[in-house]
C-alpha cells in the first residue's frame, strides 16, 4: 500500500475531535423549498468507514440531503454534525463528486486533482496529484485536459480532485448515472476497490437498485416526496470477493426493488427504527 492510500485511510479515520463521534450525525433534518416540504424529517448516524448507499423515487430528496450533507444548502430544520463538528458550509473534510464531472476545461487532469491543494507547498501538491492519478489509473492522462478524455475517465479524475485533500467523507450523487453501462460496472468496481483501500466514509445517491446492493455497505431507500427512510440495512455482500455471483446479491436486489416500488407508489411508511442501520421489517 503506497503512501497515498495510508494518507486518505489515516484522515479518514481520525477524526480531529471526538475520536468517537460518527462519521456523519443528522438529527431532525427537513428540507423545504419556498414552503413545500422536500426532505425528512430524517434523524441519521453513519459510523466512519460505512459505504452507505442511498435509492429512492425520483425528486424524493436525495440531492437535498447530499447537498446539506455537503454544507452547499442549510437545512430549514434540524442539525448535522461531521465528525461532531455542526456543518455549516462546504469543508475540504467532505468531497464531492456530481453526476457530470465538473472538470475546469481550460485545466490538465493533473491541475485539476490539485485544484484543491493549491495552496500546498508544489512538492508535497505534485507528489500528492502523482499518487491519486496512479491510484484511479490515470498516470497517463495527466497532461490530457477533460475534453481529450472518456466519460469513465473524467469522473476518475473527478474522483481523484475530491480525495485529493484527503476527506474523511466522500459524498457522490449519482457519479456513474451517464456511463455506458460496461463503464459503469467497472467504474462501481474501482471506487469499490477505492474505498476498500482507502477507509473513507462514502454517501452515494443512486438510482440503480443493482448499484446499491453491490456497493452499500449500508443500504437506506427513501420514501417518496418528502422523503424519509423507509429501510435502513446492513449489508456484508461489499466486503466478499465476488457480490454479484452470491446468491443473496439477488435477493437484496429483489427485496430493495420491492421497497422503492412501494415507496414510488406511496405506501413507503416508516418501519422499524430508521436512522442506525437494523435491517428493517420491510420484508417481514
Ligand atoms: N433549488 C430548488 N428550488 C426549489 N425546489 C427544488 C430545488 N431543488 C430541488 N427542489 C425540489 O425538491 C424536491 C427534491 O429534489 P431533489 O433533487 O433533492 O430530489 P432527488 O431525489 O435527488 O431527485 P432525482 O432522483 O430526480 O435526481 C423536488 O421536488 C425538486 O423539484
Amino acid at each position: 500500500m503506497d503512501g497515498t492510500v495510508d494518507g486518505i485511510a489515516e484522515s479518514a479515520v481520525d477524526g480531529p475531535v471526538g475520536g468517537a463521534a460518527a462519521a456523519i450525525e443528522l438529527k431532525g433534518v427537513s428540507h423545504s423549498y419556498r414552503g413545500r416540504l422536500a426532505l425528512g424529517p430524517i434523524d441519521l448516524t453513519i459510523e466512519a468507514g460505512e459505504f452507505v448507499t442511498v435509492v429512492g423515487p425520483s425528486g424524493c430528496g436525495k440531492s437535498t440531503l447530499l447537498r446539506a450533507i455537503a454544507g452547499f444548502t442549510a437545512p430549514t430544520a434540524g442539525g448535522i454534525t461531521a465528525s461532531g463538528v455542526p456543518v455549516d458550509g462546504p469543508d475540504p473534510s467532505r468531497g464531492f463528486v456530481f453526476q457530470q464531472s465538473r472538470l475546469f476545461p481550460w485545466l490538465t487532469v493533473a491541475a485539476n486533482v490539485g485544484f484543491g491543494l493549491r495552496r500546498r507547498p508544489k512538492a508535497e501538491r505534485v507528489a500528492r496529484v502523482d499518487e491519486l492519478l496512479a491510484l484511479t489509473g490515470l498516470a497517463d492522462a495527466a497532461r490530457l485536459r477533460p475534453y481529450e478524455l472518456s466519460g469513465g475517465m473524467r469522473q476518475r479524475a473527478a474522483i481523484a480532485r475530491a480525495l485529493a485533500p484527503g476527506p474523511r467523507v466522500l459524498l457522490m450523487d449519482e457519479p456513474f448515472a451517464a456511463l455506458d453501462a460496461f463503464t459503469r460496472e467497472r467504474m462501481q468496481d474501482e471506487v469499490r476497490d477505492l474505498w476498500r483501500r482507502t477507509g473513507t466514509t462514502v454517501v452515494f445517491i443512486t438510482h440503480s437498485v443493482d448499484e446499491a446492493v453491490y456497493l452499500g455497505t449500508r443500504i437506506l431507500a427513501l420514501s417518496g416526496s418528502p422523503g424519509r427512510v423507509v429501510l435502513d440495512e446492513r449489508s456484508e455482500l461489499p466486503a466478499l470477493d465476488h457480490p454479484r455471483t452470491d446468491p443473496r446479491f439477488g435477493v437484496s436486489r429483489e427485496r430493495l426493488a420491492e421497497v422503492v416500488r412501494s415507496a414510488a407508489e406511496g405506501a413507503g411508511d416508516l418501519v422499524g427504527d430508521p436512522g442506525r442501520g437494523r435491517t428493517l421489517a420491510a420484508e417481514a
